[in-house]
């Protein structure tokens, strides 16, 4: 196992002046049925603090008017209208699915969806009830390569069948070989476990365990896939830096905030760019 350190942040590039929004990703969020639309807002807040250059959000429409408040910089599709969603997944890089989504029938017919619809250059990143609801059913990913979970510890017991007890290197590691898509294991030391390493997030505090800060992650891990290599390089960034910017945050806060580390993305960034 190795453990990350500051240097994982060498991929933050300084931008380049001939640029626009489309070189920075289009970037797709799904999720937030009418009881946990909190989550896909601050999945979207860090996607857009983390760079992303476009960013739409797929969600129940009871959504649409608080995430136009909090993001501006985002656009809502209702989940209702398929042809919408159809040409917004078109044109996407990065897809995101799970904060908030539920695990009623709707949410099953959208994650089959989305596997029907992705294509081998489209990053997907399934987090939070999407995992649940893939851990349930028997559909197999599409891309696994350019697949990747993000399961705190239940939901990777309810993935791989290992009981959180039993979630060693080893075993974690095995399972990653059948699934073959990259995991974040989420803990108080996340673990990282591709096709060929293991690495350990070192940093992180117990002002973190609030609700949303999964939601935040899965976020930032999408902007940044957005922007930078699709590798597992850059999710290791993503999973650094939230720790990262959270420790800072706890130097004077009791409890960190998840809206607050995407507050302070931009800044982070900008301090780290190579
Ligand atoms: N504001 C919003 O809208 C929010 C919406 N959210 C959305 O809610 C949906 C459901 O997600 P979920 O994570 O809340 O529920 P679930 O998958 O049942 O897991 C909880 C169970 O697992 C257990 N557990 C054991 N180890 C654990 C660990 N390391 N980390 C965490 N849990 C651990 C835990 O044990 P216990 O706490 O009881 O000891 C409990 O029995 C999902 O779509 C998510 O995006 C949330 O993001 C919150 C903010
Ligand atoms: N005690 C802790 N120390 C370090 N990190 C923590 C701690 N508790 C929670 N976290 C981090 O918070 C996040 C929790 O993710 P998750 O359970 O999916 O939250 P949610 O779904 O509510 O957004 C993970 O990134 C995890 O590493
Ligand atoms: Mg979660």
């Amino acid at each position: 196992m190795q453990t990350l350190s500051k240097e994982c942040l060498s991929i933050i590039q300084q931008r380049p002046q001939n640029s626009h929004k489309g070189t920075f990703g289009r970037t797709v969020l799904i999720g937030g049925n009418a009881q946990f639309g909190g989550a896909i807002i601050m999945s979207t807040e860090a996607c857009v603090q983390a760079g992303s250059g476009l960013t739409t959000v797929i969600t129940d429409s009871t959504n649409h008017p608080a995430l136009h408040a909090r993001m501006p910089e985002a656009m809502s599709v209702d989940w209702n209208d398929r042809q919408l969603c159809d040409s917004v997944i078109a044109t996407a890089d990065v897809i995101l699915i799970g904060p908030g989504l539920g695990e009623d029938k709707k949410s099953q017919e959208l994650l089959s969806y989305i596997f029907k619809s992705q294509t081998k250059d489209q990053y997907l990143i399934i987090d939070g009830s999407a995992i649940s609801l893939f851990a349930k059913g028997n559909e197999a990913l599409p891309y696994p390569e350019m697949t990747v979970f993000t399961p705190h510890q239940m939901e990777w017991q309810r993935l791989s069948g290992i009981k959180i007890a039993d979630q060693t290197e080893e075993i974690n590691q095995a399972v990653q070989q059948e699934l073959q898509a990259t995991i974040v294991l989420k803990s108080h030391q996340t673990e990282i476990y591709d096709d060929r390493n293991a690495f350990q997030n070192p940093l992180g505090n117990p002002g973190m365990a609030t609700g949303g800060t999964g939601d935040t992650l899965a976020g930032m891990i999408a902007g940044f896939l957005a922007q930078f290599p699709h590798s597992v390089e850059t999710i290791n960034a993503a999973v650094y830096l939230h720790s990262y910017i959270a420790d800072q945050l706890a130097q004077d806060n009791y409890v960190v905030l998840p809206t607050k580390i995407s507050q302070a993305l931009p800044y982070w960034m900008k301090k780290f760019e190579k």
